[in-house]
């Protein structure tokens, strides 16, 4: 066995110096080349092969590969080791490849074989290729050195390794402050993923750790490689759930050699669209509101505000409403540019809706009005009587100001804002079209009138709330339409239980195909008062045959320990998950939940903080407060102790800086740390109840490998022994 071992290794080096020769050749012969920049565009089409073989090459070569499958094709003579890597390499002197893209259809059998002797298969552009696997072997090789090579499988000994040794190497890692790629140990259900068609609405539901966030960025440099004609970058975008998210996942993409593509909360994105018409509530008043403790937390039932006015029955009711103002919008009275001259209601009416019908409303108005303008003219030009012309111009100014009046453009806000002006949206003596709009429906959906009476009241400020925004953007979207700058070839939903139908719904037009990657953990469910309680809300909006959907129940972020100790915390909820988390077999410390008077607090605290960092030089530690006051608090005392650099998390959060945090649970949603203290795990601040078994499982899962809980009083029943 170690002789076999020593066999590899020796095979693996040559290999590796052989490579690396050539592809330093191939480098050095197209930089003698001297980069082009005339005008001719098949110059300019070879410059930029050359140029994107350059880049490949010089990225590649640190790293080439990282694993080699030995297959033969069926009715070939014998097999032939394919290498594969980050990046596709050609030989110098024929278009063979040297390292094959770890996107390539055949490198998806690197990913998808998961050992035996029958044929194995993968699709390629021609069909099915069957044939034989030989070998499968990892190799990591760091700064153009062998480290390690370690076969998974062998046709000979017939046998996959027990436990994916390459795998756990990766993961008992320390992080740093931003996610990685994982090209090198894809798993086969995340494969399977990754790889899935492009015009299919993708839904996602994975445990903690699963590796959504991470699978997902992995499948939008697949899509651009598979189907770089169809699909562009700058075409691409990523909603998540803030801005420091964003700054955490931003490595992958340029780690994979993929730019330009578009990452942004659902909220900014809106905004911009929006003008700056708007502006929004300060999202941290929303936040400490929800996770108040104890009774003063509002009910998160389908009656909260983000619930209503992220249903499909509120897409509907506004829906609605501009429907009846298409209806209603072109005044009932006939046009009299001067006395005894007139142009009939009916035909402003064929104007508006039948020539200009598929133009949107504001635009349709504009035309029309253009129209009737050019129509008062050319009547004008009718009447010879110099001083009678004269007058009547007067007069077709003044009538035309009047009629625009009449006819009202709104702007997506005005519009919005009076749709809660009128109580219960009844008709008032002189409805304005929306409002009569909202009268005349006869649909049943009636928008509470507490709810009625705070949007007024912040529409008064020119203020919104975060689930007014879906709404907002479908009014616009009639008004002025969807410029061609604003629709995606493929959109990604990171954190989507947390996204409300409206919002998917919305998305959907922007979208082309119903392409879509959408992912998330009911779970992880902690805003329950604007989220989806079943994957089927979103799901059900996009066909039966377009759609699909997987769970990913495997988690690699934390140890076997840390795993359980979080599925037991939800098992202890009223209403626990129908499958839990199934962890990698990693072992690592016992999780400890140990009582703490709050006087000894911060004394415990820093003293586990200058232990951490006296063993861990770049890991990253958090801790986890129930409330953000409280992380103020401590983040205060910790400093005052003398603590170093602790850096707190607040909503506003731009970026993060990894070292030591202080950030309420629900601010980690999608980070991880090396090492997690959870504060305040007493009775008081984490009931029994659905939504703190969540929030306390999200703070669990956010820990690699050791996970701390702190509790003053008693223990909290989802913990407790
Ligand atoms: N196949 C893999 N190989 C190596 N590491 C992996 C793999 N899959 C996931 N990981 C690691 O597991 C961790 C969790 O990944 P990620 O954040 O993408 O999961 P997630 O499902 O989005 O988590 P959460 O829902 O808890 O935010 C990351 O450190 C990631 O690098």
């Amino acid at each position: 066995m170690e002789t076999a071992l020593h066999q590899a290794y020796q095979e693996e080096m040559e290999r590796l110096d052989r490579t690396i020769r050539e592809m330093d050749e191939h480098l050095s012969l197209l930089e003698a080349v001297p980069r082009y920049t005339g005008h001719d565009v098949s110059e300019q089409v070879l410059e930029s092969i050359r140029e994107n073989k350059r880049h490949n090459l010089a990225h590649a070569m640190p790293e080439p590969y990282f694993g080699r499958l030995d297959f033969q094709e069926s009715g070939k003579p014998e097999p032939t080791p394919l290498y594969i890597g980050k990046f596709g390499v050609e030989k110098a002197d024929s278009p063979d490849l040297l390292v094959i893209d770890w996107r390539a259809p055949v490198a998806s059998l690197f990913y998808s074989f998961t050992g035996g002797l029958d044929p194995a298969a993968y699709d390629s552009p021609d069909g099915k290729i069957e044939g034989l696997v030989y070998l499968k072997r990892n190799l990591a090789i760091r700064k153009r050195i062998l480290q390690r090579v370690v076969d998974t499988f062998d046709r000979e000994e017939n046998a996959m390794a027990v436990t994916d040794e390459f795998l756990l190497y990766r993961l008992g890692e320390n992080k740093d402050n931003k996610l990685r790629d994982i090209v090198s140990t894809i798993q086969a259900e995340q494969d399977a993923i990754i790889r899935a068609g492009k015009n299919d609405a993708l839904v996602i539901q994975g445990v903690a750790g699963s590796g959504k966030t991470t699978v997902a960025l992995h499948r939008l440099a697949y899509l651009l490689y598979q189907y770089r004609e169809q699909v562009k970058a700058e075409r691409m975008i990523i909603f998540a759930p803030n801005r420091m998210f964003l700054d955490y996942i931003s490595g992958v993409l340029p780690e994979l050699g993929v730019g330009h593509i578009q990452q942004t909360t659902f909220s900014d994105w809106a905004l911009d669209l929006l003008d700056g018409e708007v502006s929004l509530t300060d999202p941290a008043e929303k936040l400490n509101e929800w996770f108040a403790v104890g009774p003063d937390r509002p009910q998160a039932d389908d009656h909260a505000p983000g619930r209503l006015k992220g249903s499909l029955r509120y897409m509907q009711w506004i829906s609605d409403r501009l429907d009846s103002y298409e209806r209603q919008a072109v005044p009932k009275e006939d046009f009299l540019p001067w006395d005894g001259k007139k142009l009939p209601a009916a035909i402003i009416k064929q104007w508006f809706d039948v020539e200009n019908k598929h133009e949107p409303l504001m635009k349709r108005r504009e035309r029309v009005m253009a129209r009737i303008k050019r129509w008062a003219e050319m009547e004008l030009e009718k009447v010879w009587e110099v001083h009678l012309r004269k007058e009547h111009k007067k007069k077709l100014t003044s009538r035309l100001r009047d009629y625009g009046k009449r006819w009202t453009a709104y702007t997506p806000f005005t519009f919005y804002r009076e749709l809660f002006e009128t109580p219960g949206a009844a008709p008032s003596e002189e409805p304005s079209a929306p409002a009569q709009a909202a009268a005349d429906s006869e649909s049943p959906f009636r928008l509470p009138e507490a709810l009625r009476e705070t949007t007024l009241r912040l529409a008064k400020k020119k203020k919104v709330q975060q689930e007014d925004l879906a709404a907002l953007l479908l009014i616009r979207e009639r008004f002025v339409g969807i410029h061609s700058d604003h629709r995606f070839d493929h959109t990604v939903i990171d954190e989507a239980q947390d996204f409300s139908p409206f919002q998917v719904a919305l998305l959907n037009r922007h979208t082309k195909n119903g392409s879509f990657t959408i992912l998330g953990d009911l779970s992880q469910g902690i805003h329950a008062y604007q989220g989806v309680r079943r994957w089927e809300e979103m799901l059900d909006m996009f066909p039966a045959d377009a759609r699909g959907f997987f769970t990913l129940n495997r988690s690699y972020r934390s140890t076997m320990e840390i795993i359980h100790f979080a599925n037991r915390v939800l098992e202890r909820s009223p209403e626990p998950p129908p499958t839990l988390a199934v962890p990698v077999f990693r072992s690592g410390r016992e999780v400890a939940v140990t009582p703490v008077p709050e006087k000894e607090l911060i004394d415990r605290l820093a003293e586990e903080i200058r232990e951490f960092q006296a063993g861990n030089d770049n890991g990253t530690l958090a801790v986890l407060t129930r409330t953000e006051s409280r992380s103020i608090e401590l983040h205060k005392l910790l400093h005052q102790a003398g603590c170093g650099q602790v850096h707190r998390i607040g909503a506003g959060q731009q970026h993060y800086e990894g070292g030591v945090s202080v950030l309420p649970v629900y601010m980690s949603k999608g980070l991880e740390f090396d090492a997690v203290i959870i504060v305040d795990a007493s009775r008081k601040h984490y009931e029994q109840t659905a939504w703190d078994a969540k929030l306390l499982y999200v703070g669990c899962t956010r820990a690699l490998h050791e996970l701390k809980l702190f509790y003053d009083g008693e223990a909290s029943l989802l913990v407790a022994d």
